[in-house]
Order: C-alpha cells, then sequence, then structure tokens
C-alpha cells in the first residue's frame, strides 16, 4: 500500500516565547479608557495654573454654604414640626392685627362696608323669578280666620311684654300678635289637645307660645329657638289647620293641592317631620270632627309609587327635601296652585349650604302669596337680615341668642391626640348609658369608627350621605327602637332629628362651623331633660373653631379647659373671619350697625350670596345628598297669557282640567268656614287682673258719673257687709227660700219700660248682674214660655222660670247672696215681672236640679244605713250557717273512712 509507505518528514518547530513574568521594568498596568481620560483632563486643568485652583476652591465654598443653607433649613423644619398649628395661628393672627392696627379707623369701616355692600349688592330676595320680574310686592299679611280669644285681644302691651319676658322671648316686627300661654287658648282642636297629654307635651313651650299665635295670624316667621324646644309642633300645627280649613271650604280632590310645603335639609328630618305630621292628622280625622288630611313625603332615595294611594287622592300637606320637590313639581305630579303655606326648617343651612337656589326655584312655582316661615336653631345675623327682607311684615321670635347652645346640654372638651382618638372612644363611651351618637364629619372616618366599634363589640350603626337609602333608613330605625346602642354619624343626622333621649354625644372631630356643633350637641338634652356632650379637639382643630367653641363654653356657663382658655382672640372680638357662627354675631351685628343707612338705601336692591362675594367659600354640603344644582332656567321674556315671565308652567295642563281647578280654587276662596273651637273665657286669674268694664268706662267718665259709680259701690259694700252677717246669724239655717205665692199663677205684671232694660243690658251681657226683663209684654191670659222670657236663657231654663212664674207654688229661687241680693229683693224683682239674668239663672237651675236629684232626706239616709246594715247580717249569717254545714259534713265523711 503506497500511504503505508509514506514517511512523515520531521519539521524543527521553533522555540516557544519564554515569559519573563517578574521582570517588571516593562511593564504596563491597565488604565481603562475612561480612567485615562479623566487622568488627561486633570492634566489639562492642572496645566490651567493659579486661576484653576482658586475656582475649585470657590466651588468647595459654594458647596459648603449650601450645606451649611441645607442644614438651617433642616433645623427651622423641625422647629416648625415641633410648634403647635396653635401658634403658628397666633402668630399669623398677631401680624395680621398688627397691620390692622396700622390702618385708620375709617379705612377699616369703609372695608367693612365695602364687603357687606359686595355681599349686598348681588343677593336677590328670595322671591320667585315671575315676582322678581313683575316687581311685585305683597304689603299685607295672609289673613287667617283665626283671632284670640278677646281676654288676650284685650291685653296691654305691658302684660304681653311681661309674658315675653318670663319666657326669654324676644320679638322683632310690627303689631306682634300676643304670647299665649295655653294651647287651650291657641284654639288647639280638642282632639290634638288630648294627643298632646297623652305625649306629655302639657304647655306650649317658649317657641310655641309666641310663634304659634304669630304664625295662627298669617304672618311670615323667623323663629329662633335652641335644639329640642319644640319648633317642628310650632310650624307644623298653623298648616295642619290651614289645611283643615281648606278642606272645609270644599273638599280637596285628585289633583288639587298641596296647601303648604315642608321644606327639610335632610331625608332623615322631612322623615322625622312626616311621621308627626301623620300622626297630628290622624287624631283629628279619628276624632270624627275634622276631616282627614293627606300627607305626602316627598324625598330621594324612595320611590314615589309607594305613595300613589297619597297622590290618588288631593293632597293637603308636603313634607320635602328641595331636589325630589323640584323634580316633581317640574313633572307635575302636582301643582303648588292652592299652595299658600311655606316653611323652611333649619332655614340658615338650607339658604346657606346651596339650596338657595333651589329654593328660589321651589318659591316660582307658587302662583299667589304664601305665608313664609323659617325656623332653626342657628341664624347668623346675616341671613336673618337676608330672610327678613324676603318676608312680608315678618315677626321675628328669638328665644335665646340664635345660635347659643341648649343650656341643658353639659358640655366637656377634651384635647386628645389624632392617634389617640380611637382608643379614647371606647373609654369616653363608658361615661353613660346608652343610647349614643358620635359625630364625625369626614365619611370614611365614620365607616372606621363604626367597624372599630363592631370590632370591640360595641353595636353600633352608621349614617351618612354616601349610604344608600335603606341603609340610612335602617340605621335610624334600629337605633331609635334601641336595638342598636350607639349611632356613629356624619353631620347629615346633627339637623333636627329627634332621638329617645340621647344620653351621650360624642363629636369625634369638630366640624369647622359653631352651628353645626350646635346642632350636633342638640340631639341629647332635648325637651327638658338633661344630656353631656363630649368633644375632641387636638392641634388639628382650626384656632378659629376653638374660639368659637370657647366663647359658646363661657356663653353657656360651663367649663373651659386649661388649653382652651389660653388661646386668645388677637382680632379684638371680632370674630373668626368666617362670619357666621357664635362670637362672629358680634361682628355681624356692629356691621349691621355700620351699614344700616347703607341697607335702607339698598332695601329694593336685590342681595347676594355672600360666597358669590367672595366673602364665604361657596359649597354645596355633600351630606345633604339630595342637593342638586338647580338646572338653568330659561327666563323668557314675553309675557304669557297668564301675565308674567318665567318657564310656563301652565302649558302642560289640560285646558279643561285646569279650567276646573281654577273654578274649584276661586269657589275655595270665597267661600267661609270656622274650624276654630269657640273663644275659651278668661281664667281666673286674668279676670282679676283684668279691668272692668265698669273701671275702664269709669277712667273715661265725667264727675257725675264718678259720684254715681262711687254711691254704687257703697252701696254693694253695705249690702255685702249686711249679707256677711246675716249669714253668720244661727236662725239664717235655712237653705231655701220659698216663693209665696198666694194665687194661681197669673201674668207677671207690667214690665219697666224698654229704655231702662237696653240701659241694663247695653253692658256686657255674661258680666252684667242682677235679673234682665222681660222682652215684650205677654197677653194676661197666654201661657208664657222659654222664649218670652229673652234669649238669654238657656233651654229648660225659659220653662223653668215660666213654670215658676205660672203654676208652681214650690218652685225655688236661688240661695240669699248667691246672686248679690236678697230673697226679698228677688222676690220684688219676681214681681215685677224679671227673670233671672242668662248666668245666674244658669247657676239657679243647676242648685234646683241638684235638689231636685238630691231624693232622701238624711233621716231617709239613715234609714237606708240601717237596712243596709241589716241586710249585711243577714247575709253573713247565711254564710256562716252554709260555712259551719260544710265543715261538719267535711268532719262526718272523714269520720266514716277512717272507720
Ligand atoms: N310643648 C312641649 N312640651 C313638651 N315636649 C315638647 C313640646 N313640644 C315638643 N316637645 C317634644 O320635644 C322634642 C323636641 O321637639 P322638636 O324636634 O320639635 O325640637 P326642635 O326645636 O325642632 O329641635 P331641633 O332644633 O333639633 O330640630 C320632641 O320629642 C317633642 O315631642
Amino acid at each position: 500500500m503506497p500511504s503505508s509507505s509514506t514517511t512523515r518528514k520531521r519539521v524543527a518547530r521553533s522555540p516557544s516565547p519564554t515569559y519573563k513574568l517578574d521582570d517588571e521594568e516593562d511593564y504596563q498596568p491597565f488604565v481603562s479608557v475612561a480612567q485615562r481620560r479623566k487622568e488627561k483632563l486633570a492634566k489639562f486643568t492642572s496645566w490651567a495654573g493659579p486661576s484653576t485652583q482658586s475656582a475649585k476652591r470657590r466651588q468647595q465654598e459654594q458647596q459648603e454654604t449650601e450645606d451649611a443653607e441645607k442644614e438651617q433649613e433642616r433645623e427651622r423644619e423641625q422647629a416648625r414640626r415641633e410648634r403647635t398649628l396653635l401658634v403658628e395661628a397666633q402668630e399669623v393672627l398677631s401680624r395680621k392685627a398688627a397691620e390692622d392696627a396700622q390702618k385708620s379707623e375709617l379705612q377699616k369701616a369703609q372695608e367693612m362696608d365695602q364687603e357687606i355692600l359686595d355681599a349686598i349688592k348681588s343677593r336677590r330676595k328670595l322671591a320667585s323669578d315671575l315676582e322678581l320680574a313683575q316687581g311685585i310686592q305683597y304689603t299685607e299679611s295672609l289673613n287667617t280666620s283665626w283671632r284670640p280669644p278677646r281676654y288676650i285681644r284685650e291685653r296691654s302691651d305691658a302684660d304681653n311684654k311681661r309674658i315675653r319676658d318670663k319666657y326669654h322671648i324676644l320679638v322683632e316686627g310690627e303689631d306682634v300678635p300676643p304670647p299665649i300661654e295655653h294651647f287651650v287658648d291657641m284654639k288647639v282642636p280638642e282632639p290634638l289637645l288630648d294627643l298632646f297629654k297623652a305625649n306629655r307635651i302639657v304647655s306650649p313651650t317658649p317657641i310655641q307660645l309666641q310663634g304659634i299665635p304669630a304664625a295662627f295670624a298669617g304672618r311670615d316667621l323667623i323663629g329662633i329657638a335652641f335644639t329640642g324646644s319644640g319648633k317642628t309642633l310650632c310650624f307644623c300645627l298653623p298648616l295642619i289647620m290651614m289645611a283643615l280649613e281648606e278642606e272645609r271650604k270644599l273638599p280637596f280632590v285628585r289633583g288639587e293641592g298641596p296647601v303648604g310645603v315642608i321644606l327639610c335639609p335632610s331625608r332623615e328630618l322631612a322623615n322625622q317631620t312626616y311621621d308627626n305630621v301623620v300622626s297630628w292628622c290622624a287624631a283629628l280625622g279619628r276624632s270624627g270632627k275634622y276631616p282627614q288630611l293627606n300627607t305626602l313625603l316627598c324625598i330621594g332615595g324612595i320611590s314615589m309609587n309607594e305613595q300613589a294611594h297619597v297622590m290618588s287622592k288631593g293632597i293637603h300637606i308636603v313634607i320635602a327635601t328641595p331636589g325630589r320637590l323640584i323634580d316633581m313639581l317640574e313633572k307635575r305630579k302636582f301643582t303648588f296652585n292652592n299652595c299658600k303655606y311655606l316653611c323652611m326648617d333649619e332655614a340658615d343651612r338650607m339658604i346657606d349650604l346651596g339650596f338657595e337656589d333651589d329654593v328660589r326655584n321651589i318659591m316660582s312655582f307658587f302662583k299667589a302669596q304664601r305665608q313664609t316661615l323659617l325656623f332653626s336653631a342657628t341664624m347668623p345675623k346675616k341671613i336673618q337680615d337676608f330672610a327678613q327682607q324676603s318676608l312680608i311684615r315678618p315677626v321675628l321670635v328669638n328665644v335665646g341668642r340664635a345660635g347659643a347652645a341648649n343650656l341643658d346640654v353639659l358640655q366637656v372638651v377634651e384635647y386628645v391626640k389624632q392617634e389617640a382618638k380611637m382608643v379614647y372612644l371606647l373609654e369616653c363611651l363608658q361615661k353613660t348609658a346608652p343610647p349614643v351618637i358620635i359625630f364625625s364629619e369626614n365619611k370614611n372616618e365614620v365607616d372606621d369608627i363604626q367597624e372599630y366599634l363592631l370590632l370591640k363589640g360595641v353595636e353600633a350603626v352608621a349614617i351618612h350621605g354616601s349610604k344608600t337609602q335603606e341603609e340610612r333608613q335602617y340605621a335610624i330605625k334600629s337605633f331609635k327602637s334601641g336595638a342598636k346602642d350607639v349611632m356613629v354619624a356624619s353631620g347629615v343626622a346633627s339637623k333636627g332629628l329627634d332621638f329617645n333621649d340621647i344620653q351621650h354625644v360624642i363629636i369625634f372631630t369638630m366640624p369647622k362651623e359653631i352651628e353645626d356643633y350646635v346642632h350636633q350637641i342638640g340631639r341629647t338634652g332635648r325637651s327638658g331633660r338633661t344630656g353631656i356632650a363630649t368633644t375632641f379637639v387636638n392641634m388639628n382643630t382650626p384656632e378659629p373653631t376653638l374660639l368659637d367653641l370657647k366663647y359658646l363654653l363661657l356663653e353657656a356657663g360651663q367649663k373651659v379647659p386649661p388649653f382652651l382658655a389660653t388661646i386668645e382672640d388677637t382680632q379684638g372680638g371680632f370674630g373668626t373671619g368666617n362670619g357666621r357662627g357664635g362670637r362672629t354675631l358680634n361682628r355681624d351685628y356692629v356691621i349691621i350697625i355700620t351699614c344700616q343707612h347703607i341697607t335702607l338705601l339698598l332695601a329694593s336692591m336685590a342681595f347676594v350670596h355672600p360666597s358669590r362675594a367672595g366673602l364665604v367659600p361657596r359649597r354645596a354640603s355633600p351630606e345633604y345628598s339630595d342637593y342638586r344644582p338647580a338646572p338653568p332656567r330659561h327666563i323668557d321674556e314675553t309675557p304669557r297669557q297668564g301675565g308674567g315671565y318665567g318657564p310656563s308652567r301652565q302649558g302642560y295642563e289640560p285646558r279643561q282640567n285646569h279650567d276646573m281647578m281654577e273654578s274649584r280654587r276661586v269657589q275655595r276662596a270665597s267661600a267661609v268656614v270656622d274650624i276654630w273651637p269657640p273663644s275659651p273665657k278668661a281664667p281666673a286669674r286674668e279676670i282679676s287682673r283684668k279691668k272692668s268694664k265698669r273701671e275702664r268706662s269709669r277712667s273715661l267718665s265725667t264727675d257725675s258719673s264718678e259720684e254715681e259709680y262711687r254711691r254704687r259701690k257703697k252701696e254693694r259694700k253695705r249690702r255685702r257687709a249686711a249679707r256677711r252677717e246675716r249669714s253668720r246669724s244661727p236662725d239664717d239655717a235655712d237653705e231655701w227660700v220659698v216663693k209665696a205665692v198666694s194665687a194661681p199663677a197669673v201674668a207677671p205684671p207690667p214690665i219697666p219700660p224698654l229704655a231702662d232694660a237696653d240701659a241694663e243690658a247695653g253692658s256686657d251681657s255674661d258680666d252684667s248682674l242682677g235679673p234682665q226683663p222681660l222682652v215684650k209684654q205677654q197677653a194676661a191670659t197666654k201661657r208664657i214660655d222659654e222664649r218670652e222670657y229673652g234669649g238669654s236663657l238657656l233651654r229648660g231654663e225659659g220653662s223653668a222660670m215660666a213654670a215658676f212664674l205660672q203654676d208652681g207654688t214650690e218652685s225655688r229661687i236661688p240661695r240669699r247672696g248667691e246672686i248679690g241680693l236678697t230673697s226679698d229683693e228677688i222676690a220684688q224683682f219676681e214681681n215685677a215681672g224679671y227673670v233671672m239674668s242668662g248666668s245666674r239663672h244658669r247657676r239657679m237651675n243647676a242648685v234646683r236640679i241638684r235638689k231636685e236629684n238630691q231624693v232622701i232626706s238624711a233621716e231617709e239616709k239613715r234609714g237606708i244605713l240601717k237596712l243596709q246594715k241589716e241586710e249585711r247580717e243577714r247575709r253573713e249569717a247565711i254564710l256562716r250557717e252554709e260555712f259551719s254545714e260544710l265543715v261538719s259534713e267535711r268532719l262526718a265523711a272523714g269520720t266514716t273512712t277512717r272507720q
């Protein structure tokens, strides 16, 4: 094989290189490119000489300064953190005070005036667009059929003032109706009085005793009274009475009504007012004396189908939240054609918290003048002023200061660090027994608190604006019924809700506005009971709020904790700047005085919401979930058929139906009915205070009549003394004076001339003393009946008197002294043909009946008692006998069985 034969050639290889690792002379260490560039750069800069070095120094110095500044800033930050917000706020305020001090008094006054002018300029009256556009201005209050009882009408102004002072009631306004201290005197229907009594409502509270008469009289009203003082009754009762009257005039048919509407800022409050009104109307209806009234609850979150039964009839009263009411009115579910009454509960909150446009919108649905009532426990002066401009001859009834806390609430303010609040809450709950309400401004916090309490085993429910209507209703219901001990709530439950006997209110987070605080603590200490309110504050609580709180505590005579006491008002009593709460009223007051002349000049000008003028941040409270901004309304400039401007609401209504409703409205307006119970008589205490007619006429009389009066008075005195003397004599024991009639009754002798009779009867018929003459002379043969004896006799009395004169020899006349005449004098009058006056005769009749009913003499009575005794003894004897028989039988039976 040739391949095998090939020989391998030897190749001489070059020797392998030798590395001299330990040779360091030529060694070049690896230097990265970046490093090399850096070195090169350094070389270049070193070539730049001494100027570069100085730049380096500068750089270094700069660095140092920066570091120092940073250090200082850090120290400042640390110091800032260590300082409380209160100190900071105080510094700001003192800086502001120093600035203010530099301003002249004139400048300050000008600024204030400018502030209020700005507010006034763009604010319009609370009236409908139609009224504003047409310049309709009502000058007279609504006319009603209610009149106070005569004795109250005749009461002097000084007496009225005395009553108001007694109850600490302040009133403003022209011709204010008198205060009335009893429901009966207000002419409240009897079925309601009974119901009130059953609910322990016996006499009116101060706001009621002045507010109800004013509202009954048809006056526009601003009612301010502390929480739990019974304002609800004060504005519901007049509406109920008005509805009763309208229904009586002409019963409401489907599509008619309502007569009046009550607006509430929250659904829960509307629900509660609805319950009250329904129960009061039901009591009236049940009595059978008054017609049944239909009340509609009109709030968001419920289906109106649930109330289809109400809608299918005429509606008398609507209780609503603004959003749903506008919705219903716009859908023409009902109209305000017959509506004459508008009440806003918690009115300041409604006007101030973003409902103003809604309220204005609602007002534009009214077709005629209405009676407007605004009620609240808090009513800053600005709102009062604004409201007064919008009302007609308003009466302002103020019990205590607007915005003052209820004095029945013990207020405790505690400094609790934010992180310690939750734990402290549990401890705080131990203070009292349930039920307890905890308020927090923040919905998330409300949920957190509820969760925490549930975890700790506390039966708690929560309510706030983001909960569904069912959840809200469940919370209220279970808390009211006592199934849950604690309710955690946001502001939505703070106004107007009347829970049973709340023991303790805990304010977890202090609300920014002091009015909200007043409403929140007002859930306890209601209708005369006492309660506790504990409020947590800390450095997060704004200083102005703390200041308001401090002044509120001072005003209510409560303990001010040291940390609150140290806070000083650096603005010298001129308020917190929010322009509303507590102490800020001073400021409002000053503004009103300094600007009084301007206000007068601007009386006809429109008003603006302070928020629009940039005075108060405008916000719609998120708690009021019913709040919807008013839809933009197109104001049509063309006058319409019905006269007026604005969107036509009549256009939707079928003409025929409208005509019918209109004619019914006119018919109702022209009808006159009287639903008021009769005027009660003046109670004894009033009579003693009241000047008698004679006294009054005496003050106007001449000298001769004065003499005559004295003579008569003397004569009366003499007769009275003689009567007393006789009554003391032992032989005067005979009770009855029997008129001696010698012959069968004859016609009465000729009566005195009528002129005398007139003179006698001319005085007050009820109060006149002595007998009354016959109206006309009777034929001698004619049998006389009651008619002939005058209309003043009650039925039956005349016949008795006729019988007395004609038939009876045994007829009796009253006891001596009972009518201020002796029996002889009476006999003389009787013989002359007089009969007794109405009031005296009534008494005589009563005595006669009593005597006639008294069928047994003392002798007979003794006989009866004797008989009764004998009868009792007889029966006892029988019983004894029966018993001894029974015993002997048993004994005999026992002996036989033993044998
Ligand atoms: N004349 C009265 N006498 C006794 N209790 C009354 C009287 N009038 C009302 N009340 C009771 O007082 C409680 C509080 O009444 P109401 O809710 O009307 O107070 P309010 O002034 O409207 O309170 P708020 O300002 O919180 O809304 C109710 O339970 C009510 O039944």
